[in-house]
């Protein structure tokens, strides 16, 4: 195995470069894949392989770093933390361990780094060094089972606030490494070591936050299994051919403009020609006056009665308010390729008639776009719960719909019925802004009519949409300069 650990993610806002499709797999997987291998490779164990790599990445990343402090909890996290300071002690560091436990209690291996540290003349105390110029959080990983108290959450309190790097082993202390749901008290790191698998919850939820760089070690452990999610990987360049003509790249109609409201059917519309749509037709439901966009004169304006749509990628929503809802009907029931955001799906979770339309159309030609509180609506349950778990949640909508999920958000989840779902790694909090949802929308619709499968769509919309930000060298991005970057 090597010790040297793969960069896969740089942190928040510092773009994608380099991201490639990474099986993920959860802790329950992992605890089962180190059964499997309860003494490693070779004579050592997991403990040591992940001690190694970790002190080897603290090099890496804090060379200069002479103080080190590694607080360890109670489990195997903090053998690992034991094992590495074991390491940096060795190679001439001064290693500083805070232990709020009885070692002699570890498990065997935990036990044994922590005779190790001894040996190696590393000190121990029981609060943090005055000073220190890098910390290993080696507190909890996968085994976090409860709000951190005491001198554990006094010592999260001092790594956040201090301003020398902190690297988290495993996972952040006090994220859930499935869900990227992150207690009320939990380590914001600079860098993250994943070990033996990468978890899904360092991708979506608080994980971006908390986690900083991103690195993984598979401790020499190879593992073909089906993962429980994937990073979404960067979209392949298609080649268009040179015989081609507009109708090549489908037609896509946007529905939706409310009164007061057709800024969004407008930035949905530019989006998906931009995104590569051989036509695009708006149907502003709230200004049947309007029939040119002088900024964007490609765009065809029509009423929605008058236009045969049927044979169109339809993307409904984007600023419908009460005017989608009667459309609503005939456009689940007639559009071939589907794209549902913004006020259509408020609509629909509103009506069971609806949700029993949205889930019997025909598999694979519908894509729902919800953010966490649209997504909430749909399952009749509350943001918080969605976000607690959005894998679980995009997933349950994906199978209770029978359509293409679209959960956005830090790390954008893409669930498909039966399929393992995505987690998207571009993208940043330059996004977080009026109208990007409806950009993503328009984009969706152009991959969907330029032929895409349903799943594939979206995951390449999401992917450019998030990339398009991180590209983006302002410190802010309006949607509608987004619309000309996808
Ligand atoms: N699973 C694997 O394949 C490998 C695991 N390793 C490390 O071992 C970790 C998992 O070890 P463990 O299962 O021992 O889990 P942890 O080390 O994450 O913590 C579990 C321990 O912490 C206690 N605990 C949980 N929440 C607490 C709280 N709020 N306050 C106080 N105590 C709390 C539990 O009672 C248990 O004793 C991984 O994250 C990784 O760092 C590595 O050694 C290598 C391989
Ligand atoms: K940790």
């Amino acid at each position: 195995m090597s010790t040297n650990s793969e960069r896969v993610l740089p942190g928040t806002g510092l773009g994608a470069a380099g991201a490639r499709a990474w099986p993920l797999r959860d802790s329950a997987h992992t605890r089962a894949l180190e059964g499997s291998h309860p003494a490693g490779t070779g004579n050592r164990s997991l403990m040591e392989f992940a001690g190694l790599a970790l002190a080897r990445l603290a090099l890496a990343v804090v060379p200069h770093a002479r103080t080190i402090w590694v607080a360890c909890g109670p489990g195997n996290n903090g053998g690992d933390g034991l094992e590495a300071a074991a390491h940096l002690q060795q190679w001439g560091k001064q290693v500083v361990v805070s232990l709020a436990h009885d070692p002699e209690k570890s498990s065997t291996d935990a036990h044994a780094a922590w005779l190790k540290a001894r040996a190696a003349g590393v000190s121990f105390n029981d609060h943090p060094p005055e000073a220190f110029d890098a910390c290993l959080d080696a507190l909890f990983g996968i085994g976090a089972l409860r709000p951190l108290q005491g001198a554990y959450a006094d010592w999260v309190a001092c790594m956040n606030a201090a301003s020398t790097p902190t690297i988290a082993v495993d996972l952040p202390s006090g994220l859930d490494a499935d869900t990227g749901a992150a207690m009320p008290m939990h380590v914001t790191a600079q860098h993250t070591l994943s070990l033996l698998t990468l978890k899904p919850g360092l991708f979506t939820g608080g994980g971006r936050d908390a986690c900083g760089d991103i690195w993984f070690n598979d401790l020499g452990v190879q593992d073909s299994s089906p993962p429980q999610a994937l990073l979404a990987g960067p979209v392949a360049i298609t080649r268009r051919l040179h015989a081609s003509h507009k109708g090549t790249f489908g037609d896509v109609c946007i529905v939706g403009g409310a009164p007061g409201m057709t800024g969004a059917a407008l930035l949905a519309a530019r989006s998906a020609l931009h995104g590569g749509a051989g036509r695009v037709f708006v149907c502003p439901l709230g200004a049947p006056e309007l029939t040119l966009d002088p900024q964007c004169p490609e765009l065809m304006f029509r009423s929605f009665d008058d236009l045969d749509w049927s044979a169109m990628t339809l993307v409904a929503g984007c600023g419908g308010g009460q005017a989608i809802a009667e459309s609503l009907p005939l456009i689940l029931g007639h559009a071939k390729q589907l794209v549902l955001d913004a006020d259509a799906l408020n609509h629909i979770a509103h009506s069971p008639v609806l949700q029993q339309q949205l889930a019997q159309r025909p598999a694979g030609h519908t894509v729902i776009t919800p953010h966490p509180l649209e997504a909430a609506r749909l399952l009749a349950t509350t943001a918080a719960v969605v976000q607690a778990d959005r894998l679980g949640a995009a997933q349950s909508l994906a199978e209770r719909f029978q359509c293409v999920v679209v959960l956005k958000g830090s790390g954008t989840v893409i669930a498909a019925p039966g399929d393992i779902p995505r987690i998207n790694p571009t993208g940043n909090a330059k996004l977080a802004t009026a109208g990007t949802g409806d950009v993503l929308a328009g984009l969706v619709g152009a991959h969907l009519a330029a032929g895409r499968p349903a799943m594939q769509a979206a995951c390449e919309a999401v992917y450019r949409h998030g990339q398009a930000a991180d590209q983006w060298q302002g410190t802010v991005l309006s949607a509608s300069q987004l619309c000309h970057r996808t």
